[in-house]
């Protein structure tokens, strides 16, 4: 039976670690919260205390943390990855940070004899459920291949982009994108519907287009419904936002378009909708 932990239980770990489960995998598991972890240790999961329980429990341990603050706390703070790594365990971190927390993480574990491995991943709450994320992986490549039968049942494409840094530069790429086109795609709405035209009417128009794709067709209906329950939380995008305008800053890119962008999700985080969905950014547009 393989083996493994699993580290943080949002919307999103929690999901992936149930695949594991749910595959037979023997899953270890730690949430800061740990009523989070009820669902799954009744699915047969192991519940451990700490996180340094967790790697010293398991060869190849996951973790989904919320951003690079609770990435680092997870593995330097007390009881934390680092006491428990060692002798070649593997850790890998799926959670979406910039390339230098990342760094900073896989040389601690390695120099405490441990192998780590990035791994964000592109897809939200309901490829996670349905096992069918992008998995954006960078670092060891022999614990690539160790992770591999745990990728395959929480993804449906996994790539290795090279060195530690790669995957969280590409995560932050692709969210970039997908920040800018969220509020275009809002700001589209609220002109449309403050000049009369119907919703459905424009989403259809939209759909049938060039324009057309997933996350418009899945996110148009819930707008116009105004239905934000969180798959992929405000607060979240906020971050990648901030996140990939520091990498334009370190690489000489202009980010016009990506700084308004994080400003509009900065804004909305201050009106209060940091837990809502990232499509609440509808909210401070409309008004
Ligand atoms: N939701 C989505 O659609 C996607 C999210 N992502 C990324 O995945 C990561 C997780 O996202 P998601 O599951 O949505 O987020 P959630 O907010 O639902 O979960 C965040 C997790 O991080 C834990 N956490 C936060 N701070 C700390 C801390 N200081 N110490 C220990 N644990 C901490 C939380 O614990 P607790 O339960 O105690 O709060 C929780 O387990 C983020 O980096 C996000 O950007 C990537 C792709 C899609
Ligand atoms: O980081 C979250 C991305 C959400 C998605 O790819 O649908």
């Amino acid at each position: 039976m393989q083996k493994f932990g699993f580290i943080g239980l949002g919307i999103m770990g929690s999901a992936m670690a149930k695949n594991l489960v749910k595959a037979g995998c023997s899953v270890t598991i730690w949430n800061r919260s740990p009523e989070k972890a009820e669902e799954l240790a009744a699915l047969g999961a192991e519940r451990a205390a700490t996180p340094c329980e967790v790697v010293e429990s398991c060869p190849v341990t996951f973790a989904m943390l919320a951003d690079p603050a609770a990435a680092e706390e997870v593995c330097f703070g007390k009881h934390g990855v680092l006491e428990g790594i060692g002798e070649g365990r593997g850790y890998v971190d799926m959670s979406t940070v910039d390339p230098a927390t990342s760094q900073r993480i896989g040389v601690a574990v390695v120099a405490k004899g441990g192998r780590f491995l990035e791994a964000p991943v592109s897809g939200s709450k309901k490829p996670a459920e349905d096992g069918t994320l992008i998995i954006l992986a960078a670092g060891d490549r022999n614990l690539y291949d160790e992770a591999m039968p745990g990728f395959e049942k929480m993804g449906k494409k996994i790539i290795h982009l090279g060195d530690v840094g790669k995957g969280a530069e590409m995560k932050l790429v692709v969210n970039m994108v997908m920040g800018g086109m969220m509020a275009c795609f809002c700001e589209g709405l609220a002109l449309g519907e403050k000049a009369g035209l119907a919703t459905d009417a424009i989403l259809d128009v939209i759909g049938a287009g060039a324009m057309a794709n997933p996350m418009f067709a899945l996110k148009g209906g819930l707008i116009r419904d105004r239905n934000f329950a969180p798959a992929f939380p405000l607060k979240h995008m906020q971050k990648d936002l901030r996140l990939a305008v520091a990498l334009g800053d370190r690489v000489g890119q202009p980010l016009v378009a990506s700084a308004a962008a994080n400003e509009l999700f900065k804004g909305a985080r201050a009106a209060g909708f940091g837990d809502e969905d990232f499509s609440a950014i509808f909210k401070t547009i409309e008004r």
